[in-house]
């Protein structure tokens, strides 16, 4: 039994986490919940699945009805009824539950699920740079990451890795390692790096010689800067091929998501930012690539459906049933490539310069685009401003001097400098 802790369980991600879990529940047992402010989700998720150990990120909810009932849940230790089906199972249920539940409030809560010692995975779908330090204290306290937050690594990669590295050699110590793979300390969610990760199992890495992220295009893909003038949030949201959470809709209309997705490459992979070669593929079939020293690729294909490398995540190095159809060839038609319009969607350059630069530069990046982001998503920001204000505020950094990373409390710091910036850039636009 797999026991692991989702943080952000009411998203886009989350949710499918514990579809997962729902259809693997002989592997997976979930042991700790994190949500933002969705508390009355988070309760029923919480009686769902016999979680008695609870996270809420907003503190405002700390003193409304509802934390008495997610308090009673913590204190519960009761299974489900459903997997309960007679007294006996019920009393080993609530054996192996074990320990107190527990009920936080707040950012340290959230992150404080993942050093759970009946935890042994902690998939992290937080959504932004809220995600970094519960990335980074997860692998600190020696677990497994399943990544989905990309802006950990984008923001972190530079403190996350040597902590990764150090959590694979550990486990390899005790015995786990596959016979052709690496020890699965971070396993990536994200689709590309997940295909990429299985693309490069079973060989040397250093034979590698490209990656191939692919793209979708988004929903605004053949059109000029001129059409994107006037672009709605609702127009932005609506994604060709995957159904996401809001912010990554709008970061992969933007391609901002696909430069995102460069420097994530470029810590989880060691691969220079010369060799990642992002393609645009509109069926997003093909979940990435990878070219070899001797001219070969291997692609990643699938359905697209996040439940398959959510569950990769979870299951590495086995393989389980499958979540949802495979593939049909003879349904999908035709595969289409192409570069990507870098002229109009600016924030793929402007990532690929932050990653290339490296430093606080992607801190500062990633931050001025959530600001962004949210500004547009609230009506307050137009589209087209998204990539001038990440643009602007990188600029000011610059002239100001990029930092080496040094630590998470300088990290905070400079995306905490970025963010006013941007505020101050969207008011005066
Ligand atoms: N959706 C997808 O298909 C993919 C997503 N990703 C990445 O995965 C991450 C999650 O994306 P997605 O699931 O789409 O996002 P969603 O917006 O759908 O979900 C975000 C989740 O995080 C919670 N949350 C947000 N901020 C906080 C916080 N400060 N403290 C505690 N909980 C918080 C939310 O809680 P509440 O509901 O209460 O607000 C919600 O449960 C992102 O980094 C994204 O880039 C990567 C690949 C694909
Ligand atoms: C599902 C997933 O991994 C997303 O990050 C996806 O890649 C978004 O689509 P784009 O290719 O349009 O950015
Ligand atoms: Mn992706």
């Amino acid at each position: 039994m797999r026991r692991i802790v989702v943080l952000g369980s009411t998203g886009s991600i989350g949710t499918q986490t514990l579809d997962v879990a729902r259809r693997h529940s002989d592997k997976l047992k979930v042991v700790g919940l994190a949500v933002n402010a969705r508390a009355d989700d988070l309760l029923a998720q919480a009686r769902a699945f016999g979680v008695r150990h609870l996270a809420v990120g907003d503190t405002r909810l700390a003193g409304e009805p509802i934390a008495d009932d997610l308090l009673a849940q913590a204190r519960s230790g009761a299974a489900p009824v459903a997997d309960a089906p007679s007294s006996l199972a019920q009393a080993v249920a609530r054996r192996n539950a074990g320990g107190e539940g527990s009920l936080g409030f707040g950012a340290d809560a959230v992150v404080g699920l993942v050093r759970l010692p009946e935890a042994d995975i902690v998939v992290n779908a937080l959504v932004g740079a809220a995600g970094l330090r519960a990335s980074y204290e997860t692998l600190a306290a020696g677990k497994v990451l399943a990544l989905a937050n990309k802006e950990s690594l984008v923001v972190g990669g530079d403190l996350i890795m040597p902590l990764a590295a150090q959590v694979d050699a550990q486990r390899r110590a005790v015995g786990f390692a596959p016979d052709a793979g690496p020890a699965g300390a971070l396993m990536p969610i994200d689709s590309e790096h997940g295909a990429i990760y299985q693309c490069l199992i079973g060989e040397d890495a250093r034979e590698a010689s490209r990656l191939w992220v692919t793209a979708s295009g988004g929903p605004f893909r053949g059109r000029t800067r001129d059409d994107l003038r006037d672009i709605t949030p609702a127009q932005a949201l609506a994604h060709p091929t995957w159904n996401m959470g809001a912010k990554i809709s709008i970061d992969s209309s933007t391609l901002m998501n696909k430069g995102l997705e460069v420097i994530e490459a470029h810590h989880l992979f060691a691969m220079p930012y010369d060799k990642i070669t992002v393609v645009v593929q509109p069926q997003s079939a093909i979940h990435s690539m990878v070219e070899f020293a001797d001219g070969s690729v291997k692609a990643h294909l699938g359905t697209t459906d996040m439940r398959i490398p959510i569950q990769y995540a979870l299951s590495y190095p086995e393989r389980w049933d499958a979540p949802v159809a495979p593939l049909d060839f003879r349904a999908l038609g035709s595969l289409e490539f192409a570069a990507p319009d870098e002229d109009t969607f600016r924030c793929l350059a402007l990532a690929r310069h932050a990653g290339a630069e490296g430093g606080t530069l992607p801190c500062v990046m990633n931050a001025a685009n959530e600001v962004a982001v949210a500004a547009f998503l609230a009506e307050e920001g137009s589209y087209l401003g998204i990539a001038a204000c990440v643009e602007a505020v990188m600029e000011a950094h610059e002239r100001e001097g990029v930092q080496r990373v040094e630590s998470l409390d300088q990290l905070e710091q400079i995306d905490g400098w970025a963010r006013s910036c941007a505020r101050a850039w969207i008011a005066d636009h």
